[in-house]
């Protein structure tokens, strides 16, 4: 019988013990780096942007020269001449006068504000009309306004987007320091195992969990090493992920994992390292493993590919994912789900608009079948000491990708 932890309490020892995932850091060009995950902070080294700037094309204005103007009655101001785009201004701004000014263009000193030129006449005279009153500040972006210098930027751990690598490139960072990619290894055991593009004869199975676990790795920016199927021969199962652990930051192994005669995981993983659970009290996913082997999390999964799937949803993403996080929606049960073997449970469900509420629909189907979850978006979880939910009942939805 397998001692069996809470759900909740897996998590925890998984994150606990293994959160964040130890791995090298390299140095990336900017151009390489949107993907990959920051390892230091990113701190500005000079404020931006480095001078006044214009937001719009006017002109520059002691902003106290328009209060009170309008139509009728325009503030008229000297023009003591233009800024040029990239160059410092060569003339100031002094009460009275105004300085003509592209967007983007440094605001001359003495001036506090920009006016549009929709709001402006130049009447030829070397006076201009400004129609529209400015306050203090209007319309400049001022020096340091979006990036302090000595602030951190981009936090450590964060998954760079493009607009983080627009971040960098505004700072002159042409490189940047990044983790290593978790390399994954994934083992598939079971005598009735063959490789997915053989074709079963008899019992045989074709392989379903590598690919399903290797892409779901994937999808959480890490690398993949597949090894060859294992049958239930403890030898070797014991050399294979020994072989996985000298190059991998993780173990996957799947089948295998129950209290049967022929299920080596737990005998193999408990030689190797410190097993911290062996069984969770959720359906699918009953017997999952997972054990520290000098520091790298061995994961042993079950054979049945949607409690395989589910296990590593729960378990092994949250320390691949960082902050690329998977959705969870709220949604309403569209029919009652019964429950009552006293272990959480994992219910595949489709998310449909039904009178303008988001409505999860179970799909139903045995543990086995990953072809049922096509049709699915997530899943949920009803708690250990429930006997289900009832239609209409509130659930959170963690979505698949
Ligand atoms: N006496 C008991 N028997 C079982 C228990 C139990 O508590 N007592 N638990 C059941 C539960 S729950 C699960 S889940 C399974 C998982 O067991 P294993 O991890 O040992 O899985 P296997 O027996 O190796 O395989 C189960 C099933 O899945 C198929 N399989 C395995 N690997 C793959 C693969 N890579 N691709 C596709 N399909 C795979 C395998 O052929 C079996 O049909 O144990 C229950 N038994
Ligand atoms: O835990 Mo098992 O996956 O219910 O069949």
């Amino acid at each position: 019988m397998l001692e069996v932890v809470s759900l909740d309490d897996a998590r925890s020892a998984v994150a606990d013990r293994f959160f964040p995932l130890r791995r090298g850091v390299r140095q990336v060009p900017l151009d390489a780096a949107a993907g990959c995950v920051l390892a230091r902070d990113v701190v500005a080294q000079e404020g931006v942007p480095s001078f006044d700037r214009s937001t719009v094309d006017g002109y520059a204005v002691v902003a106290a020269d328009t209060f009170g103007c309008s139509d009728a009655l325009p503030a008229l101001l000297t023009l003591v001449g233009e800024v040029d785009m990239g160059a410092k201004p060569e003339m100031a701004c002094s009460p009275g006068t105004c300085v003509r000014i592209p967007t983007g263009g440094q605001v001359p000193d003495g001036a506090d504000a920009v006016v549009m030129l929709e709001y402006c006449e130049e009447y030829g005279d070397g006076t201009v009309g400004v129609a529209k009153p400015v306050a203090p500040g209007g319309n400049i972006v001022f020096e340091n306004d979006d990036v302090k210098p000595g602030e951190v930027l981009i936090s450590a751990g964060t998954t760079l987007l493009p607009h983080h690598v627009g971040t960098l490139a505004s700072l002159g960072m042409v490189n940047c320091e990044v983790y290593e990619q978790v390399n994954v290894g994934v083992i598939s055991t079971g005598d009735e195992i063959v490789p997915t593009d053989a074709v079963p004869v008899a019992s045989q199975m074709r392989d379903v969990n590598a690919p399903v676990l290797a892409s779901a790795a994937e999808a959480c920016g890490a690398h993949v090493t597949r090894f060859p199927i294992v049958p239930d021969r403890y030898d070797v199962l014991l050399a294979t992920v020994r072989a996985a652990l000298e190059s991998c930051d993780m173990v996957l192994v799947s089948g295998g994992s129950s209290a049967g005669r022929k299920d080596n995981t737990e005998r193999v993983l408990s030689e190797l390292g410190e097993m911290l659970f062996h069984g969770i009290a959720v359906k699918p996913g009953k017997p999952t493993m997972c054990a520290d082997v000098a520091g790298v999390p061995a994961f042993g999964l079950p054979g049945h590919p949607v409690a395989a799937y589910f296990m590593f949803l729960e378990l092994v993403r949250p320390l691949l994912a960082g902050d690329r996080k998977a959705l969870s929606v709220a949604a309403k049960l569209s029919a009652g789900v019964p429950s009552n073997h006293g272990r959480s449970e994992l219910v595949p469900v489709r998310l449909e608009q039904r009178d303008g509420q988001v409505t999860a629909v179970p799909i139903r189907g045995k543990s086995g079948l990953i072809s049922q979850l096509s049709r699915a978006d997530g899943f949920f979880a009803i708690g250990r000491n429930l006997e289900g939910l009832a239609a209409g009942a509130e659930v959170d939805v963690r979505m698949f990708s």
